[in-house]
C-alpha cells in the first residue's frame, strides 16, 4: 500500500520564486532551515534544498506538482506593475489567484501567505500614516492596482479555520534592494536619458521604500504566526521600513550614490501629472502606429509627487515584527550592489 507522506512544516512553496521579492524569500527560507519548492514561469537560478517547477500559475495541473508534501506556500507572483496589459493582470492576478487557493486546497495546504501591496488604498492622493482599514481604492490608479485589490479580497476570503486553511496578506511598499529589476534599474535609466533634473513638486511628500530583507521577515513571521488560534488569520498587514523618507531625497541618495547628479529644478505636480495623462492617452491611441511606453505613467507621478506612507503597527503588535535592516544600511547595500549601474563619466 503507497504511503502518502506527512507535508513537513518545514517545507513550503514559492510561488513567484524565480522573481526579485520571491528569491530573496527562497534565500531567507533556506537559512532558516526550509526546503523550498518554487513555481514561476522562468527559472533564474539554482540553489541546493530548492526544486524548481516552470509553469503559468493559472494552470492548476501545472501548479499541483510543485504544492506536493508542502505545508505552508507563500504567493508573491505578479505581472511587472510596469505593464498596463488589462487582461494580462486579470488573467494572473484574478483567475490565477482563484486557481493557487483551488490548488493549494486540493494538495491540503494548511497556510497560504500572499504578498499583496500597501497600494490596493492608493488612489493618487496623499495617504498619511495609514492603517490596514483604510478602505480598498475606490479608482484605482491602473489595471495592477485594481487587480491586487481583488487578488488580496480573494485570499483574505478563503480563510477557513473550521477547514484549517489560513491565510494572511502582507502589503509590502516601494521595495527596493539588490537584483530589483525596477526601482533603481529604471532610475538609473532615466537619469543616463538626461530626464532626472526635476523634481515633482516641492519635494516634500513622504513615501515608505522598504529594504527587501525587512518585507521578507514580514512574510516570515507572518507564516510562523499563522495558526488558527492567532489573530492575523484572514488579516492584511503593512510591511515597511517604519522610516517614511522624502521621495526626492531616497531617489537623490540613490542618484548620488550611483554617481549621477540629484534632480534640482521643481516643476508643478499638477502640470506634470497633466502631461503623464496626456502622453498616456497619446500612446493608446498611437499604438497601432507606433509603440512607446512613457516614462512618466500618471501612477508614477502620483507615486513621486504625493505623501504615501503606512503605519505597521499593527505588524508590531500581531506579529511582532520590527525592520531587521535601517533604510540608511538599506541604500548603502543596494547602491554597492549595481556596479554595473555606476556612472561612468
Ligand atoms: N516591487 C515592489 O515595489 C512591490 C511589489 N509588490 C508585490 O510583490 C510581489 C513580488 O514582486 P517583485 O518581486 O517585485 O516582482 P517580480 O516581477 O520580480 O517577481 C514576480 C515573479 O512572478 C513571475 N510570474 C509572473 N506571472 C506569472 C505566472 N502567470 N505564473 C507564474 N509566475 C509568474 C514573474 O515572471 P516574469 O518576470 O517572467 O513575469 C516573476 O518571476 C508581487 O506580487 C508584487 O505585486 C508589492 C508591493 C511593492
Ligand atoms: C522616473 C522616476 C520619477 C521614478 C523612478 C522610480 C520608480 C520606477 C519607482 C518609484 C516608486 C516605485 C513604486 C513601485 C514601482 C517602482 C516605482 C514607481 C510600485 C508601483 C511597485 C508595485 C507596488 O505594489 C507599489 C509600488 C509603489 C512604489
Amino acid at each position: 500500500m503507497a504511503t502518502r507522506v506527512r507535508p513537513s512544516s518545514k517545507r513550503c512553496a514559492v510561488i513567484g520564486g524565480s522573481g526579485f521579492l520571491g528569491r530573496h524569500l527562497v534565500e531567507k527560507l533556506l537559512d532558516r532551515g526550509y526546503s523550498v519548492s518554487v513555481f514561476d514561469i522562468r527559472q533564474s537560478y539554482e540553489l541546493p534544498g530548492v526544486t524548481f517547477h516552470q509553469g503559468d500559475l493559472c494552470d492548476k495541473q501545472a501548479l499541483l506538482p510543485a504544492l506536493k508534501d508542502v505545508s505552508l506556500v507563500f504567493h508573491c507572483a505578479s505581472p511587472s506593475p510596469a505593464s498596463d496589459d488589462r487582461d494580462l493582470f486579470e488573467r494572473v492576478n484574478i483567475q490565477g489567484t482563484q486557481t493557487v487557493i483551488q490548488a493549494c486546497k486540493e494538495a491540503g495546504i494548511q497556510k497560504l501567505v500572499l504578498t499583496s501591496s500597501a497600494s490596493v488604498v492608493f488612489e493618487g492622493t496623499d495617504i498619511k500614516n495609514g492603517r490596514e482599514d483604510l478602505p480598498y481604492a475606490k479608482k484605482p490608479i491602473d489595471y495592477y492596482t485594481k487587480t491586487k485589490i481583488e487578488q488580496e479580497k480573494l485570499v483574505l476570503k478563503a480563510c477557513d479555520k473550521q477547514k484549517g486553511f489560513l491565510t494572511v496578506a502582507i502589503r509590502p511598499h516601494g521595495i527596493f534592494g539588490p537584483r530589483d529589476p525596477q526601482l533603481v534599474p529604471i532610475l538609473v535609466d532615466t537619469a543616463r536619458r538626461g530626464k532626472m533634473k526635476f523634481i515633482i513638486g516641492d519635494g516634500t511628500n513622504l513615501v515608505d521604500f522598504t529594504f527587501v530583507e525587512n518585507v521578507v521577515h514580514g512574510h516570515i513571521l507572518a507564516a510562523e504566526r499563522l495558526r488558527p488560534d492567532s489573530p492575523i488569520c484572514g488579516k492584511p498587514y503593512h510591511i515597511t521600513n517604519d522610516e517614511p523618507v522624502r521621495f526626492w531625497d531616497f531617489m537623490s541618495q540613490v542618484l548620488v550614490g550611483l554617481g549621477y547628479a540629484p534632480p534640482r529644478y521643481h516643476l508643478p505636480y499638477a502640470l506634470v501629472y497633466g502631461l503623464a495623462l496626456l502622453l498616456w492617452l497619446l500612446s493608446i491611441i498611437l499604438r497601432p502606429l507606433k509603440s512607446f511606453k512613457p516614462t512618466f505613467t500618471p501612477m508614477r507621478v502620483a507615486l513621486a509627487g504625493t505623501h504615501h506612507y503606512y503605519s505597521c503597527e499593527r505588524a508590531k503588535e500581531d506579529l511582532g515584527y520590527t525592520p531587521v535592516v535601517s533604510l540608511k544600511e538599506g541604500i548603502a547595500r543596494t547602491v554597492q550592489s549595481y556596479p554595473h549601474l555606476r556612472c561612468e563619466a
